[in-house]
């Protein structure tokens, strides 16, 4: 059994048969449209297709593009099947408004439906008996498939409760609303949308202004994830016009983590975010390699840009001595002094490496031609001198003394020679301890770390590329693109689809050629590419150098950022946003908290809590949205003994769940090195666990699986069983506040070392 704490008082169900019907009607109809706009556009798209692929490139171009376009908006179509309409709002002039994941209005343009993001919708999520704001009655109305099952209603407007609300309320049925519903129900493996219950106080933090950096403090479970996601969308809706174009990135802590919120915004209506780890923000780079905690500390240090800068800076480099070099009888010296000379002024353009390197050599070249010429004893015309340089340029020894002075470099180079050759650590890093420096070494050909991606990043901004076919490209393709927008405003005025997209938009997909590339594909694969806004999850665990990576994507530094400082487990990791944000964002950020748990029941969010403090962790106010009977369970056994006990309950909670709910997730946690051996026992059980990182759909969906806290942050189960908590606070106490709070149901520990302080009350 279980119930909503503090439950809203003026709230309660009614179902009689004629307020469904009712509803049932509105619901039809929405549903009704629906179809027919998908219809439409699968009409659209076919007609689009039959064309065939005749034409000029421009058509074909154009014909892909909009083939897109119609694809695109299919799948928003279909993808907002569940749960089409959920809400309505009675105002006090006497009209409704229904609302509902996207707006739809009829052949006259009447508006049949009020997207939650649009203003109109807001009343919906904020109006409070106090501020009712025009709202007299605000109704949920709960559906399955297209079936209306049930409708809350909520009076606003206390003088208009009936008997029969009055009479609701009096049998305390507020408890059986759609948020309880929401929360109650068993868990997925993949994160569901919260568009329906959205509250207010998480309604104020994703309909916050685009600009600046806004973080989102809170405990576990109270919806900081979903609201990061809701915020998504909403700033997608909010100001398409700004982002359609420079897209939005979220990045979260792994791939299991993206994998199990990845159905939420498709759900939402918009599939154009960039989802990303840390570990994968630079194209092209795989970081499948693990390294100590310590290590991957240092790495995430500030004091690893200046590291990086000096270790390009000692790669431009003026030789002691002179080179001579014969060529067709001449001879070149190459001097130190000329290196100098042309390093200076390269220097003075203040690029990135490999393009000051362009003026370096195009500068000495010059030089070295000029004593070739002085030494024929004519006049040398100026296409002679090309020739000559020509001639210099290709000759291996001049290149050979160039590169010395001044070497092409990968970021990858970069980083490898510095890990794998200590002098060059040394000469980049004085300040580092040699025990610090004996920390970074390792073979030139170990595979990448997450915590080597933001380095890479950095290497790869001061190095910069060759870009001067680049820049060519670019100034032709500026005054190609005037003229398209131009056409694409044409194209879209005479198909009057200019509520679909911009004209800068269909622009950018006339230009990219073909169907393929949405804004978000070309993002991904762009590592220069600024995005309109960033949303970071986790954020707690960021380093200062990955901080530097993602403030290069948002140089307007329009982010939302989200976590929990109680929940940190990497070492680099934030205890308090001052300390992290001040230094990166100065004091441009606002900080914004949520406080009411809607995961975990009251009784193991109250023991971890405790618990939390206990340890001296920097806890967030919790107060929990539910209390569920019998929800922390603690057994102590043996040492010898404790891996059984803990299959058994293992065992005992799969059972449960899929009685409770007909299937369900439960999750044994349990260190690292504890791993195996629990594995070991579970097997011995006749259970077959899903272990670690899951990376298939099947094994986010396993009904049982085996992670240690790390893995699990983030997620939720229905059930958890937690191995020795005391092995799991003596790594971090922040991984064992995660460890606890992942239950929406239960809680079973099992230990046979002492307890951490506060578990028990
Ligand atoms: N308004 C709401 N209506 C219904 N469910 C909600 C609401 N807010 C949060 N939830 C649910 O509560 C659970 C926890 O949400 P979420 O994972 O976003 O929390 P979190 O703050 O990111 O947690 P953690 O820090 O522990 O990872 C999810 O199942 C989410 O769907």
């Amino acid at each position: 059994m279980s119930k909503v704490v503090g439950g809203r008082e003026n709230a309660h169900v009614t179902g009689t048969n004629d307020e469904l019907t009712g509803e049932q009607k509105t619901v039809d109809v929405m549903y009704g449209r629906l179809d027919e706009l998908r219809s439409g556009t699968r009409e659209r798209l076919a007609e689009v297709r039959r064309t065939g692929p005749a034409g000029s490139p421009q058509n074909r171009s154009e014909r892909d593009a909009f083939a897109t376009l119609y694809e695109d908006r299919l799948s928003q179509l279909e993808a907002v099947e569940e749960r089409l309409v959920f809400g309505r709002i009675d105002l006090d002039d006497d009209t409704r408004r229904y609302i509902g994941r996207i707006g739809l209005t009829d052949d006259e343009q009447t508006q049949l439906l009020t997207d939650w993001r649009a203003p109109a919708a807001q009343a919906f999520y904020r109006a409070t008996a106090a501020h009712p704001d025009g709202v007299v009655r605000r109704r949920h109305v709960v559906t399955r498939g297209r079936t209306v099952t049930s409708v809350e209603d909520e009076v606003l407007d206390l003088d208009l409760l009936t008997d029969e609300d009055a009479q609701g309320r009096l049998d305390g049925l507020s408890g059986e609303g759609a948020l309880l519903a929401g929360l109650r129900a068993g868990r997925t493996g993949r994160m569901g949308d919260i568009v329906a219950t959205i509250q207010g106080e998480q309604d104020a933090i994703i309909r916050s202004e685009l600009g600046g950096a806004l973080v989102v403090q809170g405990g576990p479970g109270t919806g900081k994830t979903a609201v990061a996601l809701h915020r998504a969308a909403y700033l997608l809706y909010a100001h398409r016009r700004t982002l359609e174009r420079s897209g939005v990135l979220l990045v979260g802590p792994s791939r299991t983590f993206l994998r199990y919120i990845d159905q939420v915004l498709p759900s939402l209506g918009e599939t154009g975010v960039v989802t990303t780890t840390i570990g994968e923000l630079v194209p092209g780079v795989l970081a499948s390699g693990t390294e100590d905690e310590a290590v991957a500390e240092l790495k995430g240090r500030a004091t690893m840009a200046p590291i990086i800068a000096r270790a390009v800076r000692v790669r431009q480099r003026v030789p002691a001595e002179s080179t001579t070099v014969r060529i067709d009888g001449v001879t070149i010296v190459i001097r130190p002094g000329d290196i100098a000379g042309a390093m200076h002024r390269a220097r003075r353009q203040h690029r990135p490496h490999n393009q000051a390197r362009v003026t370096f050599v195009r500068d000495m070249l010059g030089r070295l031609a000029d004593q070739y010429g002085a030494q024929l004893g004519w006049d040398v015309q100026p296409d002679e001198r090309q020739e000559i340089i020509g001639e210099l340029r290709g000759n291996r020894e001049v290149r050979i003394a160039l590169n010395l002075a001044w070497m092409p470099l990968t970021p990858q180079k970069l980083l490898s020679d510095l890990y794998s050759r200590p002098w060059r650590l040394e000469q980049a890093a004085p300040d580092l301890t040699s025990e610090q420096r004996a920390l970074l070494e390792r073979d030139a050909d170990a595979p990448w770390t997450p915590a080597d991606v933001p380095l890479l990043d950095e290497a790869a901004e001061l190095l910069g590329e060759d870009d001067q076919a680049a820049r060519a490209q670019a100034r032709v393709a500026a005054e190609q693109r005037a003229t398209e927008v131009a056409y694409a405003r044409q194209v879209l005025e005479s198909t009057g689809s200019g509520a679909l997209v911009s004209a800068e938009l269909l622009a950018d997909r006339f230009a990219s050629g073909g169907p393929a590339l949405t804004t978000a594909e070309r993002a991904a694969s762009d590592r220069s590419w600024t995005y309109g806004h960033v949303v970071v999850d986790e954020a707690q665990e960021l380093s200062a150098m990955a901080w530097r990576v993602l403030l290069r994507r948002v140089p307007t530094r329009s982010l939302t950022i989200v976590g929990d400082v109680a929940q940190t487990s990497a070492a680099g990791g934030a205890r308090s946003w001052r300390r992290m944000l001040d230094p990166v964002l100065r004091d441009s950020w606002r900080l914004n908290e949520l406080t009411v748990n809607y995961r975990t029941p009251a009784a193991v969010a109250d023991a971890a809590v405790r618990m939390a403090k206990a340890a001296g962790l920097p806890v967030s106010p919790l107060t929990s949205a539910r209390e569920v009977d019998d929800a922390l369970r603690i057994t102590r056994e043996p040492a010898r003994g404790l891996l059984d006990a803990a299959a058994d309950c293992a065992k005992q909670a799969v059972t449960d769940v899929s009685d409770e709910l007909g299937a369900g997730r439960v999750a044994v946690i349990a260190v690292d090195a504890s791993v195996l051996a629990v594995r070991a026992a579970l097997l011995g059980a006749g259970l077959a666990p899903a272990v670690g990182q899951p990376t298939t759909a099947a094994d986010l969906d396993a009904p049982l699986v085996l992670l240690t806290p790390r893995e699990a942050k983030g997620l939720e189960f229905d059930a958890v069983v937690l191995v020795e908590p005391a092995d799991v606070l003596a790594e971090s106490a922040g991984d064992l506040y995660v460890a606890m709070t992942r239950p929406t149901r239960v809680l079973h520990v099992v230990h046979s070392a002492d307890l951490p302080a506060g578990i028990e009350a």
